[in-house]
């Protein structure tokens, strides 16, 4: 009888060691087929309430609800075996209150079997983080430009370009750690500031937008691929699948056109 392995996912605790050594390696994914492949060069993915603005074209990620989360979160958790995945809290699923949040953020588990939950806000959401950690759910704290906020700041507006808001945005970093965050993303800040966060918090700090002082990385995928009209500054472009899926149909719809597909090897006879 052959025994069989099984591969264990990294675990939230393993991404919180990763604090001062190799750095930690994330994208944004939405789905089965592409987390599969994430995951063979990522240490944990994140399923994004950016799906709302990438995947089904809403001007922010204000409308995005928990069945959209957890449908998600479930198509990438069937499609991965190794990564740790993290699951967005969408808005209005945990500010209200701790014991809201919890509902919300144990649902999300029970319904995707994700490995850990992400919410924005510091200082203000330190005890709902904290009332999750006791409780048994690994959360990721998201701190700087937090974009469910947008209203509030006024758009996707970049932090800490005027050194008097530091004290105010590094004590939102400390307040995550010190609720229990295994680590924390850090977005759009200028990179002084970035470094500062990184050196004074013992989580490690995922960047996005946040210079290469940080703890890790993340950025969303359909972005580095080159699948987006648009990015913001921060984002460097790998590849380029929005015009290999334009070739790709262009060429479809002439053969279609011309009666040259279906061919001679796509007949059944
Ligand atoms: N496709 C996508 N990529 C993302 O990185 C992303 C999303 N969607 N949705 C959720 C948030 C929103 N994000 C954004 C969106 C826009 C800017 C932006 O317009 N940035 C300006 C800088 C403005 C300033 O400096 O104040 C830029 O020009 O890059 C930043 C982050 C990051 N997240
Ligand atoms: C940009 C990352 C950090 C995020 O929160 C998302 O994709 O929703
Ligand atoms: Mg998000």
């Amino acid at each position: 009888m052959s025994k069989q392995t099984k591969i264990r996912r990294i675990t939230a605790p393993e991404i919180a060691a990763r604090k001062g050594k190799e750095p930690i390696v994330s994208l944004t994914s939405y789905h089965a087929h592409t987390a599969a492949i994430v995951e063979q060069h990522a240490d944990f993915i994140l399923v994004g309430d950016s799906l709302g603005m990438v995947m089904h074209g809403m001007e922010n990620t204000l409308g995005v609800s928990m069945e959209l989360m957890i449908v998600h979160g479930q198509a990438v958790v069937r499609g991965t075996k190794r990564a740790l995945i993290v699951v967005d809290m969408p808005f209005g699923s945990y500010e209200e209150s701790p014991e809201v949040a919890f509902r919300n953020a144990a649902r999300i588990m029970k319904e995707t079997q994700c490995g850990a939950v992400k919410l924005e806000g510091g200082q203000s959401m330190a005890e709902t983080i904290r009332f999750l950690t006791e409780r048994g759910i690994p959360v990721m704290g998201h701190t700087g430009l937090t974009p469910q906020s947008t209203h509030v700041m006024g758009g996707f507006k970049t932090q800490g370009r005027d050194e008097d808001t530091w004290p105010d945005l590094i004590a939102d970093a400390k307040a995550v750690e010190e609720a229990g965050a295994f680590a924390s993303v850090l977005e759009g800040v200028v990179e002084p500031l970035a470094r500062k966060i990184t050196e004074e918090i013992s989580i490690p700090t995922i960047g996005i937008g946040a210079s290469a002082a940080c703890d890790g990385q993340i950025l969303v995928l359909e972005d580095m691929l080159g699948l987006s009209d648009w990015v913001p500054k921060f984002v460097k472009v790998y590849g380029s699948l929005g015009p290999m899926i334009e070739e790709a149909v262009r060429s479809y719809a002439d053969e279609v056109k011309s009666r040259d597909f279906p061919g001679e090897d796509q007949v059944y006879r």
